[in-house]
């Protein structure tokens, strides 16, 4: 299924999502906010109270007495003021970590919920990147913006009113800058702008991805000598990062030029009517000063603004991809079916398609009955993983069914599907812990168990030459396995859960011959009993099978046994006759 069809309709994006977001903890919040309205009111009292003070010192009797009771409720006003705002950042920064917590846990069950094959199609660089990176901006805005947002808007909204009250004259000329800035912000908000700022993260996330791949593909790239041209990929990319910044400088460095000087010599209006009244008598010298101090103060507070549109731009980009796998559409089960007794797999007229367009599986019916072994053989590209891949929902198959036990799989209960699959897949992952938890891998097993396990997938030994046996933690320096070794404690992982279906993808890569002889031994220990799916990629190992089906181009093309294919199946006995060639041009 194509993840486009996966999406359902999101409900609200950019900030509007946000505050949706953030409104799970509304209470706390409000508190914030509210905490940080007082604090501007409280921080407003020092400078009314340095205003009484010249006047106190300016008028004609100078009571010493009233100037330290002035200074008193001055620091008091600061000390609680602070307290606030301490507290106000408190409520914001609980409010923000709960809600943080609770995205990634919603995050990691919803990933447990959708198709397997959708995480696999998923970059796990861009996985990451929503989970931590993206989550952590919302956590940086819900923390500290929203407080800053809220004094930065109080506190001037205060500062006004309150000058208003000491002379309206003064005090309007103290809005020029305010009105100059509702001409100048949204101006530096625009929706150009907002774009220009996603095009701007969308270019750091194709550098990144430059990087890595780079990295990654270091000795590749100088096995096949492609440095020059790789390094050129790489290089595009940072050059292209580099345009978008001179575009960002461009655009924005004028408009943020005229901002920031014009805020930075906003004193003048006050300054020029200020002198001119004082002079005319029409105001006193304390009044004159508060304007000073308070008319051009005010305006610090709407610096934190400043930023706010290229936050509200992060904001929206990460919002978005946070919903983009928060409303991906979900696996349906239609029932609570259990499996039981029964393991057998049927394949009935099953069809599939990735994009919803292209079909990579064609009416494909067979049977794989109850402890035998089936192999899947076809040319690469015919469609054997994918078909293996659907037994285990990696994906839902477009048409046709599958039945387990004669039950579609899609009325099984998930876990019950995933208790009774055991899948080897060709890449074996290991966790950064011990040799022991990468073979237990949480399942509910006995030490002895666990050895015999990996005795029987011819682990043990290597295991145990290793510098603290079974407890030696992977990924410690010096702690190295070959592939045919990580193969192998991948095969004792399955022979330990022992599941009764088996869907085995056949190693190609290890196959030097004491390798392949012992990863042999592990299948045969691994097999037993089991209903087993094996895709094969060397056919010499899979002419015993109960039965072979052979692929092509997403249809099954040959059904039998192998002498009968390979009278019966031209695709087969050209794939068996080129397969002898190089066995022989191996040995030759
Ligand atoms: N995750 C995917 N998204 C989109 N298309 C895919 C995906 N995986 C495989 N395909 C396409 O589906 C088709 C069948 O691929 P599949 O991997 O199932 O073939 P295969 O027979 O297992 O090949 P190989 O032997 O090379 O592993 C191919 O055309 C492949 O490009």
């Amino acid at each position: 299924m194509s993840q486009a069809s996966m999406k359902t309709t999101q409900p609200k994006n950019g900030i509007t999502r946000l505050l949706e977001i953030a409104g799970r903890k509304k209470h706390l919040l409000t508190l914030s906010a509210l905490l940080a309205i007082i604090y501007s009111l409280l921080s407003l009292i020092p400078y009314i109270l340095v205003y009484h003070i010249i006047q106190e010192m300016t008028g004609n009797i100078v009571h010493v007495s009233q100037i330290t009771s002035y200074l008193i409720q001055a620091a008091l006003a600061m000390l609680l003021a602070n307290g606030l705002l301490y507290a106000s950042g408190m409520s914001s920064h609980i409010a923000a970590f709960t809600i943080l917590y609770e995205l990634r846990v919603q995050m990691a069950e919803k990933l447990a919920k959708l198709p397997l094959g959708f995480i696999n199609n998923t970059n796990s660089g861009t996985l990451k990147k929503i989970m931590a990176d993206d989550i952590e901006r919302l956590e940086n805005f819900i923390a500290h913006s929203i407080p800053d947002i809220v004094k930065g808007i109080a506190l001037p909204f205060c500062s006004l009113i309150y000058l208003f009250t000491i002379d309206w004259r003064l005090a309007l000329a103290s809005c020029l800058p305010m009105v100059f800035l509702a001409l100048v912000i949204p101006r530096m908000f625009n929706k150009d702008r907002r774009e220009l700022l996603t095009q701007y993260h969308q270019s750091i996330e194709e550098m990144n991805a430059g990087i890595i791949e780079f990295v990654r593909a270091m000795p590749v790239i100088k096995i096949f000598g492609h440095t020059a041209q790789s390094f050129d990929r790489y290089t595009s990319k940072v050059e292209g990062f580099h345009e978008m910044v001179n575009r960002w400088i461009k655009t924005s460095s004028a408009p943020y030029a005229v901002f920031i000087s014009f805020i930075s010599n906003a004193t003048l209006p006050v300054l020029a009517l200020g002198l001119y009244l004082y002079f005319s008598t029409g105001i006193s010298l304390s009044v004159f000063i508060l304007f000073l101090i308070l008319g051009v103060g005010y305006i610090r507070p709407l610096f934190s603004l400043s930023s706010l549109g290229s936050q509200l731009s992060v904001i929206d980009h990460g919002v978005k991809r946070l919903d983009e796998v928060l409303f991906s559409k979900e696996q349906e089960t239609f029932g609570e079916a259990e499996l039981t007794t029964d393991f057998s797999i049927a394949f009935d007229h099953v069809a599939f398609s990735y994009d919803q367009q292209h079909l990579v599986l064609r009416q494909v019916s067979f049977d794989v009955p109850q402890g035998s072994i089936t192999a899947l053989v076809g040319p690469s590209g015919s469609g054997k993983s994918t078909l293996a891949q659907l037994v285990a929902r990696f994906w839902d198959v477009t048409q046709g069914e599958i039945r387990i036990g004669g039950q579609p799989i899609q009325s099984i209960k998930p876990e019950a599907l995933m208790h009774q699959i055991s899948f080897v897949f060709q890449d074996s992952f290991l966790f950064q812990q011990s040799i022991y938890e990468n073979i237990r891998m949480g399942m509910d097993k006995t030490e002895m168990e666990l050895i015999a396990a990996a005795k029987a997938a011819q682990c043990h030994d290597f295991i145990m030459r290793l510098p603290q046996g079974y407890q030696t933690r992977w990924g410690a320096d010096g702690i190295h396995l070959s592939g045919g070794e990580q193969q192998r404690i991948q095969l004792a992982r399955a022979i330990l859960k022992d599941a009764p279906i088996l869907i085995l993808d056949e190693a190609t890569a290890f196959s030097d011959p004491e390798n392949e002889q012992l990863i042999q031994q592990a299948f045969s220990q691994l097999i037993q009993r089991k209903t087993v799916l094996v895709i094969a990629h060397r056919l010499s190992t899979i002419t015993d099978s109960d039965q072979i089906v052979v692929l092509d181009k997403g249809s099954v093309v040959g059904h039998g046994q192998h002498q009968e294919l390979l009278k019966s199946c031209p695709l087969y006995q050209t794939m068996w006759d080129a397969h002898m060639q190089a066995k022989t041009f191996a040995l030759t």
